[in-house]
């Protein structure tokens, strides 16, 4: 039974607007934010980008939800950052909290496991498109399967990142639940890795008539071995600050490009 009825045009009891009003984090509310933000799905990314880039933190907490964090804007471009969170939930509350604060564009940042043998840890995917296996989003559509970026911005990222692959992938919440044979059936609908955040940044995303795309780093590659699952994490913390890196330069040149100073 699909948990969104489309017939269901009532009103959500909390939204974005509400929470950030409410007393609920005792939050400053923040001004308007510039139209293009990094969500970044990696722990070490934020304390990085701090040590390597002039910033200024726009407030200590972004009013979401879940768990508000730091949001910072960088001195050199018209573009905000902060930790996105884990997990489709806490991606779905920030997005929908950048929305209700003006930005237009997120691109989010994060790491994936390959379950396809072409993949290697360090290889950097723009997906095409995200198989939705995690919940948030059944509860934006009746009936999802597939989530898209905004293929305008997909198809510069692409051009700004050629060595970048570009495939399907999934989204799944269950993380020791990633079996063998599941992974087999991804592979079958055409994934090659798996994360837990991109089907709901594009799913709401295009709800909320945002644009959005992603780009991740493969972290650690899955077997496909029917005896035994050997699994390694693989990436160091090199790899994580040359991705931040990477992704900080292709946004710095996407909002060049754009021109979005008002
Ligand atoms: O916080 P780091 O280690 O960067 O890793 C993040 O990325 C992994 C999943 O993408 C999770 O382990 C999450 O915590
Ligand atoms: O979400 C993630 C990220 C890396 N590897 C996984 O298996 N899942």
């Amino acid at each position: 039974m699909p948990w969104c009825k489309k017939e269901d045009t009532t009103n959500a009891i909390i939204t974005a607007k509400r929470n950030m009003q409410s007393s609920h984090h005792d939050v400053k509310m923040i001004q308007k934010l510039p139209e293009i933000a990094i969500l970044f799905f990696i722990g070490k990314a934020i304390p990085y980008v701090l040590r390597t880039y002039e910033c200024d933190e726009l407030s200590a907490k972004f009013p979401r939800f879940l768990n508000p964090c730091p949001i910072y804007r960088f001195k050199n471009m018209e573009a905000c950052f902060l930790d996105g969170g884990r997990g489709a939930p806490q991606a779905a509350d920030t997005l929908e909290t950048l929305a209700e604060l003006g930005v237009k564009t997120i691109i989010s940042v994060g790491m994936i496991g390959a379950f396809h043998p072409a993949f290697h840890v360090g290889d950097i995917l723009i997906p095409s498109h995200a198989l939705a296996e995690e919940g948030t989003s059944h509860h934006y559509y009746e009936d999802l399967i597939f989530a898209y970026p905004a293929h305008p911005l997909w198809e510069e990222l692409k051009n700004l990142l050629p060595q970048a692959k570009s495939e399907p992938i999934v989204s799944c919440d269950a993380i020791y639940r990633q079996t063998l044979r599941k992974e087999e059936q991804w592979r079958r609908q055409g994934c090659v890795g798996v994360d837990m955040e991109t089907s709901a940044i594009m799913s709401i995303g295009n709800y909320r008539h945002l644009q959005t795309a992603a780009i991740l780093m493969v972290s650690d590659v899955h077997s496909h071995e029917t005896e035994h699952c050997a699994w390694e994490w693989k990436v160091t913390d090199a790899m994580r600050e040359a991705f931040t890196r990477t992704c900080i330069s292709c946004v710095q040149r996407l909002s060049s490009d754009k021109e979005i100073t008002k």
